[in-house]
């Protein structure tokens, strides 16, 4: 499976179109906007998100709430849109709005694509580059990876993510909760954090942030459960599953890390504090009496769950702006800002989700039967059956 994203983050329409999914597969508009929901909700978010109403239209690929076997194309509609259509050149402008418009894209944002994007592909408006480069994207990205949640749990496999660590108040990591239980606290949380405690210091680290005109970052974890072992291979590098969780969590803006299992905490353990030993039972067939290595070994699912987590940077464009330089005077500046999200972490949890669900349903169909859903139903539940006895 492939998928292709396209719109800027001020134009009228988002957009994807994924190729290769099996026929036979129920999908609705409203699988697509629970996802989208959730995305855009969490403390300290900005202004842009009372605008928006993120809902997808279908408008290829799907009859009937099934899909057919041809490319499924996905549309979100621009709220905001309206209010840019000079700005992003589609109405005209005065000569005094030219000016103040101008003045604004020859700065470059520290922490964001506009220096080396406009460099890169000879832009001296800088607006040519952050309006793709901005997250707005992501929420197509939540979209194809809402198709992708729902593949995925036709066959038995859950995604679910939380918040860990926000501003430096991390959660308590004593607690393994069911992924029913992390969907449903989760959800409940104005942060997506399943620590209730450390949910109330989050959300004053987000209030100091934004009154000291800064931003903070944090670290999220997807947890699959349900995962078919063997998906991905030792084989190739670039056939590892493990690699194309990191790529797709590290693909999200501001992701900087990536993490499975104890993840960095490894450096510091020996192999017997590390290494998960298999066991085998009549019910459960292979399984391991721990799961510190976060469901892969040789980049392939074990079966075990996945635990996979991603850091995030603080958002780049604060409030108390950091110096940068015009790049047609070559003058030092301090920019100022207009809007933006303070912390964005609950929402990129949703985006992460998306990003891991999106890429274990691409293995998933390209290792098994699967033009038609049925088929891929059904070596789904062979592999199982083998599996358990080999
Ligand atoms: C859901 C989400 C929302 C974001 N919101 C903002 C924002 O409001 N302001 C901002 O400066 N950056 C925001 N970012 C981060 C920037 O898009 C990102 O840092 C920038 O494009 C540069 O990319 P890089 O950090 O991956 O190098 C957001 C990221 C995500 C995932
Ligand atoms: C629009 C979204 O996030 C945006 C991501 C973003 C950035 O620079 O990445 C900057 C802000 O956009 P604006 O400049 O229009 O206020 C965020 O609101 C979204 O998540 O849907």
């Amino acid at each position: 499976m492939r998928y292709l994203t396209a719109g800027e983050s001020h134009g009228p329409k988002l957009t994807t179109i994924i190729e290769g999914l099996p026929a036979g597969m129920p999908l609705t508009e409203q699988d697509i906007n629970n996802e989208l929901a959730r995305r855009q909700k969490g403390y300290g978010r900005g202004r842009r998100m009372q605008i928006e109403k993120d809902q997808a239209v279908i408008s290829s690929g799907v009859r009937h709430g099934y899909t057919l076997g041809s490319p499924v194309t996905l549309t979100v509609e621009n709220k905001d849109w309206k209010h840019w259509t000079k700005i992003m050149g589609i109405e005209p402008i005065s000569h005094d709005e030219e000016e103040e418009i101008k003045r604004k894209i020859q700065r470059p944002r520290p922490g964001h694509a506009d220096l080396v994007g406009g460099m890169k592909y000879g832009h001296r408006d800088l607006r040519n580059v952050l309006e793709r480069s901005s997250a707005r994207e992501t929420t197509v990205r939540v979209a194809a990876g809402a198709v992708a949640k729902q593949l995925l749990k036709h066959l038995g496999v859950e995604v679910a993510s939380h918040v860990v660590k926000i501003g430096g108040v991390q959660a308590a990591q004593t607690y393994r909760a069911s992924i029913r239980e992390i969907q449903q606290r989760s959800e409940a949380s104005e942060v997506r954090c399943l620590d209730s405690e450390a949910e109330l210091k989050m959300m004053a680290a987000i209030d100091d942030a934004k009154k000291n005109g800064d931003s903070i970052g944090g670290i999220v974890e997807v947890i699959v459960d349900g995962m078919p072992s063997g998906v991905g291979s030792y084989v190739h590098f670039d056939r590892k599953l493990d690699a194309k969780l990191a790529r797709a969590i590290v693909s999200i803006n501001a992701f900087k890390g990536v993490e499975f299992g104890l993840g960095f905490e490894m450096a510091d353990k020996p192999g017997s504090e590390v290494h998960d030993e298999i066991t085998w039972s009549e019910e459960q067939g292979y399984t391991r009496k721990t799961n510190r290595l976060g469901g892969f070994e040789g980049g392939m699912s074990t079966g075990m769950p996945i635990i996979v987590r991603g850091v995030m940077k603080p958002i780049p464009t604060l409030y108390k702006p950091l110096q940068s330089v015009d790049i047609e005077t070559k003058e030092p500046f301090t920019a100022s800002i207009e809007r933006s999200d303070s912390c964005a972490v609950p929402a990129a949890a949703v985006v992460a989700e998306a990003a891991v669900s999106w890429e274990l349903a691409c293995a998933i169909v390209d290792q098994f039967s699967s033009d038609r859903f049925d088929a891929l139903e059904k070596a789904i539940e062979e592999h199982r059956s083998y599996t358990k006895e080999y």
